[in-house]
């Protein structure tokens, strides 16, 4: 069933994305400074780095929300996303979501998934019109993968932070992006609401490209592979999390204080 929906993965080893010699800069703030990048299709890469390191403004810069002064970021080879606004990006295949969720609250779980079905179509209209099998098939699904499927006729509204953050992210996965950004999902949840989370990403990576901020240790070292560490907006190191971990100095880095080991 799943396989069903697979999105084929059109170029394994190959870039989708590229962002080269990026500069921001907000008054005397250097945001991000001489950023080179890559990602690759099929990764679920997780940035990292301590408050303030500039990890947002790069998810808004590929987003379209900030624009760089210098550089480039390319997409699939060559689509330069500093030449589009936001809204043109994310009809190229680009998903963001970001901290806080933001869902329609009085309309149920169901209407908000049947809401992002990619169509340009009015908000009325979506709601209204009859979905073919195949959109509903696909709500189903994703509905399934966010595991809000008992939760459908309940008005978003009443769900908890975490679900909520998980029907965004289904919203997003409604509109089959090729690349998904998100930023700090389990900000505000439990222990065990965090892992869900991180199965939820895996479960997506089988089909989507996933860029990831996010700062909690305990997170990230549960469920990161690859990792690209920032600080002070430099892109520092990037590695296995693992290898990361082990480095004093660059582990002092993410957590933003000195690391105590063997307690
Ligand atoms: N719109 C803005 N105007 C002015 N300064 C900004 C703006 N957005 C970000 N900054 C500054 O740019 C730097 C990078 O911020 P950014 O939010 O990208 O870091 P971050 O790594 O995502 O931090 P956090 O983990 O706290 O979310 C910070 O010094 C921040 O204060």
């Amino acid at each position: 069933m799943l396989g069903q929906f697979a999105l084929h993965n059109p170029a394994p080893g190959r870039d989708i994305l590229r962002l080269e010699g990026l500069e921001v800069r907000f008054g005397d703030i250097q945001a991000l400074h001489n950023v080179n990048f890559t990602l690759q299709y099929g990764e679920l890469r997780f940035l990292v780095g301590p408050h303030g390191s500039g990890k947002t403004t790069l998810l808004h810069v590929i987003s379209g929300k900030v624009k760089p002064s210098q550089g480039h970021v390319l997409f699939k080879d060559s689509i330069d996303l500093t030449k589009h606004q936001e809204q043109q990006i994310a009809q190229l295949g680009i998903g963001r979501k970001s901290q806080a969720p933001s869902v329609f609250s009085t309309l149920t779980v169901f209407e908000n998934l049947a809401l992002s079905l990619k169509q340009q179509r009015g908000l009325l209209s979506a709601l209204w019109t009859k979905m073919t099998s195949e959109q509903r098939d696909r709500l189903h699904h994703r509905l399934a993968m966010i595991g809000l499927q008992s939760k459908a006729k309940e008005r978003a509204g009443s769900l908890s932070h975490a679900e909520k953050q998980w029907l965004e992210i289904g919203m997003l996965l409604m509109q089959e992006p090729e690349l998904l950004l998100l930023d700090e999902p389990t900000a505000g949840m439990t222990v065990s609401e965090a892992e869900q989370t991180g199965e939820l990403l895996h479960a997506i990576n089988a089909e989507q490209t996933i860029l990831v901020a996010e700062r909690d240790l305990a997170f990230v070292r549960c469920f990161a592979g690859k990792v690209t560490l920032l600080r002070e907006g430099a892109l520092l190191r990037e590695s296995l999390v693992q290898e990361l971990l082990n480095d004093d100095k660059a582990a002092e880095t993410f957590l933003g204080r000195k690391v105590e080991r063997g307690a």
